[in-house]
């Protein structure tokens, strides 16, 4: 993420250039030039990409030109290579024109593609392969950038394996911090802690605590709600930290909080794992990318059609995982495997939320429906059918 807004160094191209593979002429020469009126050039010399051709040319004069190469001075114009005919008079070489050629034609001017000074990218701007492209083109090896927010993540629950053990009775394995653990990435964050702790109060608070000391965010999934053993709240209370909120009007993940302490925020994921991503993906990511100085820090939002029927009421907000797809040119979410907090396989083929707004009805198939994006950078299969020329047709 760029800390600072890029602007160009110098002008891009910094000196005129050939577009094409053909001769650099000034345009003057063909004035008299026709289909049954060739010109004849004469060509001084022959340049590539990267050479130069200091002596310049006089009227009558070409420089045979390759795409990329400097144009010389005298030339104010470059006609394609295939619009002409090389000839061999009295052992001279002459390029053959046939037609007018405009001043200016196919010369690529100074600056055309950046101006010097102008600001390219502002600050806040992920560095993608395009600003690579553009650091390189100035020559910039090094460019002030934000730091990634240092993110801990602490597991609480006593049935919690590490994914390295064996299933015991009652016991399951770990999976809501790997899958943090991947969402901190993809927000743009660097997770640096990870703890596994018992419902314990005394283990809890002082993975907490450590992670205060470590980290610049942190994040705790389970033991949040109004069980026997949930100790979170206990220990926001204990460390001194501001509670923030406590609870939110959505499903899943109405039992996420958040608490600050030190100018440090801890964020009370829910233990169920498809609460917690939800969790994270609302009010964790914007946070982040706010802290990495992003401006657009929000989920992107559109409109879908709804895939099928969701029968169910809810008085919350609900935050549906859905496949998104398009079918003829409309955008189609379909809710995917079961719209449980539980679950953990919905999460696998998600690329979107399908928001459905708290009511004492549900929601029938084809209702436009709001969708918040997860995934960007999904590809498309083979396209199996013809590019369409959809512009309007003139009528006859
Ligand atoms: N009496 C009530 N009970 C519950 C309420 C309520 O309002 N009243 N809310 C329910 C809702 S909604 C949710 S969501 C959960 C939230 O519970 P916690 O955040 O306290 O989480 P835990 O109780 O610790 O665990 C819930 C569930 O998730 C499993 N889990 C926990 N951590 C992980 C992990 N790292 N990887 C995979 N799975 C995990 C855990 O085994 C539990 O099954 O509370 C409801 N109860
Ligand atoms: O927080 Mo719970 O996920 O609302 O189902
Ligand atoms: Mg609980």
């Amino acid at each position: 993420m760029l800390s600072e807004d890029l602007a160009a160094t110098h002008d891009v191209p910094w000196f005129k250039r050939s577009p094409y593979d053909g001769y650099a002429i000034f345009s003057g020469s063909t004035l008299e030039a026709g289909a049954d009126h060739p010109v004849l050039l004469e060509v001084v010399a022959t340049i590539g990409a990267g050479f130069t051709w200091d002596e310049g040319i006089k009227p009558n004069q070409a420089v045979k030109i390759m795409t990329g190469a400097a144009i010389p001075d005298g030339a104010d114009a470059v006609i394609m290579v295939e619009l002409t005919k090389e000839v061999v008079q009295n052992g001279k070489t002459f390029v053959q024109i046939k037609r007018k050629v405009r001043p200016g034609e196919n010369i690529v001017g100074i600056g055309e593609d950046m101006k010097k000074g102008e600001v390219l990218v502002p600050k806040g701007t992920i560095v993608n392969p395009g600003v690579m492209a553009t650091l390189a083109t100035f020559g910039m090896t090094e460019v002030p950038v934000t730091k990634k927010p240092k993110a801990a993540v602490i597991a609480t629950g006593s049935e919690l394996l590490e994914v390295g053990e064996p299933l015991e009775k009652g016991k399951i394995r770990n999976s809501n911090a790997y899958m943090l653990w991947g969402q901190i990435i993809r927000a743009g964050g660097e997770p640096v802690f990870y703890r596994l702790v018992k419902d314990d109060f005394e283990e809890t608070y002082e993975a907490v605590r450590q992670a205060v000391k470590e980290a610049d965010i942190v994040m705790t999934t389970g033991g949040v709600s109004v069980g026997d053993f949930d100790y979170i709240p206990k220990v926001y209370e204990k460390l001194g930290a501001t509670l923030l909120f406590n609870k939110v009007a959505m499903r899943p993940g109405s039992v996420t909080s958040a608490a600050e302490l030190d100018g440090k925020i801890l964020f009370g994921l829910s233990g169920n794992p498809s609460a917690c991503y939800v969790g994270f993906e609302l009010f964790v990511r914007p946070y982040l990318k706010t802290m990495l100085g992003e401006r657009n820090v929000y989920l992107k939002k559109t409109q879908a059609l709804l895939g099928e029927d969701f029968p169910k009421p809810n008085p919350f907000t609900r935050f549906v995982r859905a496949k998104l797809s398009y079918q003829e040119g409309l955008l189609h979410a379909l809710p995917v495997r079961r719209d449980k907090s539980n679950i953990v396989s919905s999460l696998i083929e998600a690329d979107a939320l399908i928001v459905l707004p708290g009511g004492s009805r549900g929601f029938t198939k084809g209702t436009m429906v709001d969708v918040l994006m997860l995934e960007d950078g999904e590809g498309a299969p083979l396209w199996d059918e013809n590019i369409t020329d959809r512009r309007p047709q003139r009528q006859r």
